[in-house]
């Protein structure tokens, strides 16, 4: 079967080999595997019982980005919503001749009566994965099915597993205005995003489709192609925040870079019956 079920974690196999994994909290895809090597990452101390969300692979986020702010509806949300919370369910799975997809579901029924209470909205959510040979694509689709209009924020929150932080480049967003959340003022990028201690940048409205994170001089990379999402977030906590994470390691920002492509610096308005659609594709460079 090339998508299947253990427990909480729905697998997808390629017949090439690739492999991906999403666990069914917060359908985070917590592994993405092309020739062997695992291409996202996931803190050695992430909780996976469902108690937290799940530090590393991609997370999920929707309807708030960050903590929303009073007088908005997400003010009392927790931390990024609850989409990353909350427990979905493998809707589907299909295989053509190149792909192996999955698809997740999540609604305002199946979401816990204290989120539902706090943000009381009638919404669909569908979320596809489709693995192929050298790729995969991670879809979001948010429908308002009720009769009240809602506004919200998405991101596919992905962390890359990188062999070395202080080498890696991210190409595609010199010339972008960006509000960076470490010094708290806006600035304009200059050439490649480069970590050199905490980074945690919201780049909006970046017109590039395409961004690329380079590993270091002929390490290759990873490509990430955005449809419909307009904003990309990059973050790095470096040594300080590390510590202070009890789901992180000290050391392990070494090993990662989150490159997040979403829609979060405006909220996206739903009117009854309306759907909205955004997604990412992942290449090896
Ligand atoms: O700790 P979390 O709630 O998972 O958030 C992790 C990070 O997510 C995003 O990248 C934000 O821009 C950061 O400010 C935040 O620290």
């Amino acid at each position: 079967m090339p998508v299947s079920q253990k427990n909480s974690v729905a697998v997808l196999t390629h017949p090439s080999g690739a492999s991906a994994e999403v666990h069914l909290f917060g359908a985070t895809l917590t592994s993405w595997k092309v020739d062997g090597k695992e291409r996202v990452f996931v803190s050695k101390q992430a909780v996976l019982d469902g108690s937290k969300a799940i530090r590393g692979g991609i997370p999920l986020i929707f309807p708030v980005f960050g903590k929303g702010k009073a007088p908005h509806v997400t003010a009392s949300l927790p931390q990024h919503g609850f989409a990353r919370i909350s427990r979905w369910t493998l809707a589907n799975s299909s295989e053509d001749a190149h792909t192996v997809t999955a698809q997740f579901a999540l609604d305002h029924t199946t979401i816990s009566i204290e989120h539902r209470e706090l943000w009381p909205y009638d919404f669909s959510l569908v979320y596809t994965v489709k693995l192929a040979a050298n790729t995969i694509e991670t879809h979001l689709r948010v429908h308002n099915v009720g009769d009240k209009p809602f506004d919200f924020n998405t991101l596919l929150h992905t962390y890359f597993m990188i062999p070395d932080a202080s080498k890696v480049r991210v190409i595609g967003l010199s010339g972008c205005d960006y509000t960076d959340k470490v010094l708290q003022k806006s600035s304009r990028q200059e050439g490649d995003v480069v970590i050199r201690g905490e980074v945690d940048s919201v780049y909006a409205g970046v017109k590039l489709s395409d961004i690329q994170i380079q590993f270091g001089e002929g390490e290759g990379g990873i490509q990430v192609h955005k449809n419909g999402l307009g904003d990309i977030v990059v973050w790095n906590p470096w040594i300080e925040k590390s510590a202070g994470m009890a789901d992180f390691g000290d050391e392990e920002y070494h090993r990662m870079i989150c490159v997040e492509a979403g829609q979060v610096a405006e909220f996206i308005a739903l009117a009854p019956e309306g759907y909205w659609e955004g997604s990412q594709v992942l290449s090896l460079l």
